[in-house]
C-alpha cells in the first residue's frame, strides 16, 4: 500500500499518515457560507482536498473513505443579503448552494459523501452547547452562550500562539455579556425578523464555529483523521472548533491531522469578498476558460504556497491539456503507476505530479497515463471533452494578470488572423495585425501556431471595436 505523508499544521511536521480505521478514512473540510457565487480563491481548498480525496480513495478503496464538507446556511451575511434583496433566506441559500455545486463540478471536483447543511443540525448543536455548559466550559448570559476560552488549556496550540498573544493580535469583541474578551459565541439571540430556533436560552441561532464541531461529531465521530480548510481559518475558527470538540468529547482526539491550503492572491493580497478583489469561478467559465484549465493552474502550485491566477498560466495550462488530451484520445484508464502515486502521496505534491505526467505519457502506456491524470482529476470523462473543438486551436495568448479578462477577445482576433493567413488573404491579415497592434496586442506566427501578446498599452475600447 502506498504510504501517504501529510504536513500536519498541529505538529508542524510532515508525518506518515496512519488512519484510525483504514476501513473508514474520515475527512472534514470547512465549506462555504452560501450567500454569493464562489470566487476563485474559494475554489482552491475544494480542488486541493478533492485531490486528497481521490488519492485516499485510490489507496484505501472508494468505499473506505468518508468525506464531509458543510454548507453554512445560517449566517448574518446571508440575513443581510436577504434583507437588501427582498428575497427569502431559503431561496438565497438554496440557489447559492446549487451554484457552488455546479461551479465546483465544472472544476472536476467530486461531491463529498456528506454535505451537511448547518440548519439541519441545530438540535445537535444545542445538545453540544448544553454539554459544554454542564462541563463548565461555557456559560449562558443575556440570551447568549459563550465558550470560556481560559477553561481549555490547549487553546492556541494549532496556530502555536498563547491566548494573550491572540488577544493582542485579534479583533476580539468586548461585550457586557462576556466574562473575558477572548470568549466566543456558541449561541446568540435572534430578533423576530432574524432566523431563530427555540433553545434553553430562548429563541436564537448558533455561532459559526459550533456548526462544524457538531456536524463533524455527528457524521465522523469524536475522533477522525483529517480536518482541512484554508489557512485563513486557522485562527479563530479552527482553534475554536478544537476547543469546543475536545472539551465536549475529551475521550476523543477530534482531528488527527490538520491541513491548510495557502491563499490565492491578487497582487500579494488574499482574494476575498471583503476586499472586493475577486472574480468568480462562474465568470471564468462564462468567458470560456475550461474548468479543467482552472484545476490545472491550481495544481501547478503546491497547496502550501501562495499563488496568483494569470492569463499566461491559464493559456499554458490550456496548451498542455490539449497535448495531453491528444495522447489520451480513445484510451480508457487502467491504473496509475505506483511511482506516480508515491510522488503525489508526498504531501500532495501536485506540481511535481503534473510534470511527471509527461514521463508517464512517454513511458508509452496511454491507459496508465489517463489513470494517472484521472487521479489528479484531469482528463475525466465529465470535464475532458472540450478538446474536440479546440484541437486545432493553437493560439497562445500572454499578458499580465490584470488583462486576463481580455483573453477570449484577443484569442478570437488572433485566430481570425491565423485563418486569414491560412486562406492567403494577406492584405486583410495585415490590416487586422495593424489594428491589433494599435489596440496594444502583438500577434506573431510561431512554430506551434500563433502567439498574441497583450502589452502594457492594451486599449480595451479598440479591442472591443474589432469584434
Ligand atoms: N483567496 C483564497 N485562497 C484560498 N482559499 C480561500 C481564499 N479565500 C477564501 N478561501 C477559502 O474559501 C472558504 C470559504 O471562505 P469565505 O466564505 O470566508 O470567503 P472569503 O472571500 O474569505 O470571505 P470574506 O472575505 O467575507 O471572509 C474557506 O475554506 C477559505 O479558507
Ligand atoms: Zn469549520
Amino acid at each position: 500500500m502506498t504510504l501517504i505523508r501529510l504536513y500536519n499544521t498541529r505538529t508542524r511536521k510532515k508525518e506518515d499518515f496512519k488512519p484510525l480505521d483504514p476501513d473508514n478514512v474520515r475527512m472534514y473540510v470547512c465549506g462555504p457560507t452560501v450567500y454569493d457565487r464562489a470566487h476563485l480563491g474559494n475554489a482552491r481548498p475544494v480542488v486541493v482536498f478533492d485531490v486528497l480525496y481521490r488519492l485516499l480513495r485510490h489507496v484505501y478503496g472508494p468505499d473506505h473513505v468518508t468525506y464531509a464538507r458543510n454548507f453554512t446556511d445560517v449566517d448574518d451575511k446571508i440575513n443581510a443579503r436577504a434583507a437588501e434583496s427582498g428575497r427569502s433566506i431559503g431561496d438565497i441559500t438554496a440557489e447559492t448552494t446549487q451554484w457552488f455545486l455546479d461551479d465546483m463540478g465544472a472544476l472536476g471536483a467530486l461531491e463529498p459523501d456528506e454535505m451537511p447543511r448547518a440548519t439541519q443540525y441545530i438540535p445537535q448543536m444545542v445538545a453540544m452547547i448544553e454539554d459544554l455548559i454542564a462541563k463548565g466550559h461555557a456559560y449562558a448570559k443575556e440570551g447568549h452562550v459563550l465558550f470560556r476560552v481560559r477553561s481549555y488549556k490547549d487553546y492556541g496550540k494549532l496556530s502555536g500562539r498563547s491566548v494573550d498573544d491572540m488577544i493582542a493580535g485579534a479583533r476580539v469583541e468586548v461585550a457586557p455579556f462576556k466574562e473575558d474578551p477572548m470568549d466566543f459565541v456558541l449561541w446568540k439571540p435572534s430578533t423576530e425578523d432574524q432566523p431563530g430556533w427555540d433553545s434553553p436560552w430562548g429563541r436564537g441561532r448558533p455561532g459559526w464555529h459550533i456548526e462544524c464541531s457538531a456536524m463533524a461529531y455527528e457524521l465522523l465521530g469524536e475522533s477522525f483523521d483529517i480536518h482541512g480548510g484554508g489557512n485563513d481559518l486557522m485562527f479563530p475558527h479552527h482553534e475554536n472548533e478544537i476547543a469546543q470538540s475536545c472539551c465536549a468529547h475529551p475521550e476523543g482526539g477530534f482531528a488527527q491531522v490538520w491541513m491548510h491550503n495557502e491563499m490565492l492572491q491578487v497582487e500579494g493580497k488574499k482574494m476575498s469578498k471583503s476586499l472586493g478583489n475577486f472574480f468568480t469561478v462562474h465568470d471564468l467559465l462564462e468567458q470560456g476558460v475550461q474548468g479543467e484549465v482552472i484545476r490545472f493552474v491550481f495544481l501547478s502550485t503546491h497547496y502550501r504556497k501562495p499563488m496568483d491566477w494569470t492569463a499566461e498560466k491559464a493559456e499554458q495550462a490550456r496548451q498542455t491539456l490539449i497535448e495531453f488530451q491528444k495522447i489520451a484520445r480513445g484510451h480508457t484508464p487502467s491504473s496509475p503507476p505506483d511511482w506516480f502515486v508515491s510522488l503525489l502521496a508526498d504531501d500532495l505534491n501536485t506540481s511535481l505530479a503534473l510534470s511527471a505526467l509527461r514521463d508517464v505519457a512517454e513511458a508509452g502506456d496511454p491507459a496508465q497515463f489517463v489513470a494517472a491524470a484521472n487521479l489528479l482529476g484531469l482528463l475525466l470523462p465529465e470535464t475532458g471533452y472540450w478538446w474536440k473543438e479546440e484541437l486545432l486551436d493553437t493560439v497562445f495568448v500572454a499578458g499580465s494578470q490584470s488583462q486576463w479578462n481580455h483573453v477570449p477577445l484577443v484569442r478570437s482576433a488572433a485566430k481570425k488572423w491565423q485563418e486569414l493567413r491560412a486562406n492567403k488573404q494577406y492584405e486583410e491579415a495585415d490590416r487586422l495585425r495593424n489594428q491589433l497592434e494599435e489596440a496594444g496586442v502583438e500577434v506573431r506566427a510561431v512554430a506551434a501556431g500563433v502567439s498574441a501578446y497583450m502589452g502594457i498599452s492594451l486599449d480595451p475600447a479598440k479591442l472591443e471595436a474589432l469584434k
